[in-house]
């Protein structure tokens, strides 16, 4: 089976160059409008689709990202894997500035956002106790390290709701008494939404700042941030391109189930189902409805 990638570019990754026969297009999707167009081409010869989160020009904040309309743009083109590439705080002091985390973990700590697909109607509850797909998630690892990243394998990033940016209390917690490695404020919902709609979703972490509990850093701001991701933006760029080539082909199904996560997830029966979700879940879940 032939994958295609989907890239979702976070802070600082608002474009892909590199890509063959590229062209912005607009997807419809029932969820409404995307983040942005969606950047298609080839890289290597392999279909690829490329979506900024906060759109160009960074207008969506991390609580209206329109992560279902995103998410289901994805799998209406086509997409079967989605690395997910966004900035990230560390707590851990091994964690550096410049470094890339594949992350195994989330912690959920959003609270205003559309989390699920499903619903009144049609509810469904897939399994989520590992939420990326280790198969792309080895790929990614990979990429990095061929491009001469530091890559730390494994790590629990805990998704804030934001836009501020934690306490030191909070900072503290998260490290301490929740055993978080990193945190950001996009990953969640996405991730879940990934899964919902049979996609494998893995997660590059760029660490950009300490956040604010470590005792030999100021606090972060943005400013810190951005300039990590302008000197890393390269190394993003340089993964990016190794990926066609360690992910040419793709298992018939996915060793981790991502692609069968819908099989015995839908609880409602068949004459109970509302037809105006039906409709929407088209794409998301159209095998098995
Ligand atoms: C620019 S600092 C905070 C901002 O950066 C991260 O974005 P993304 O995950 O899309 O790379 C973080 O989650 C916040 O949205
Ligand atoms: N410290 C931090 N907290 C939340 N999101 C971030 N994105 C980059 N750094 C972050």
């Amino acid at each position: 089976m032939s994958t295609r990638l989907g890239i979702i570019g976070g802070s600082g990754i608002y474009d892909m160059d590199g890509l063959e026969d590229a062209d912005w297009v607009q997807v419809d999707t029932p969820w409404g409008p995307t983040s942005d167009r969606i950047l298609t081409g080839t890289l290597d010869g392999q279909p690829m689709a490329f979506l900024p989160r906060h759109g160009r020009g960074h207008v969506h904040a991390p609580t209206d990202v329109p992560y279902r309309a995103n998410i289901d743009a994805l799998k209406r083109l086509g997409v079967t894997d989605v690395i997910s590439v966004s900035a990230c705080g560390s707590f851990r002091e091994e964690m550096v500035p410049g470094d890339f985390v594949i992350v195994e973990q989330f912690i959920d700590r959003t609270f205003a956002r559309q989390t699920s697909f499903f619903g009144s109607g049609c509810v469904a509850h897939i399994s989520f106790a590992h939420p990326t797909c280790a198969r792309l998630s080895k790929a990614a690892a990979e990429a990095g390290r061929a491009a001469g990243v530091t890559v730390h394998e494994g790590g629990t990033y805990l998704a804030m709701e934001g836009p501020q940016f934690s306490t030191y209390a909070e900072s503290r917690l998260y490290r301490e008494a929740f055993g978080a490695d990193v945190i950001g404020m996009t990953n969640l919902p996405e991730a879940k939404l990934a899964r919902e709609a049979e996609l494998c979703y893995a997660t590059v972490a760029m660490v950009t700042d300490y956040d604010c509990w470590h005792p030999g850093h100021d606090a972060v701001t943005v400013a810190d941030v951005v300039r990590v991701l302008t000197s890393n933006a390269e190394n993003a760029r340089a993964l990016v391109r190794r990926l066609p080539d360690l992910l040419g082909t793709r298992p018939e199904i996915c060793p981790e189930g991502c692609d069968r996560a819908l099989d015995h997830a839908i609880l409602t029966a068949p004459a109970a189902r509302d037809p105006a979700l039906l409709a929407r879940l088209d794409a998301v879940a159209g095998r098995v409805l």
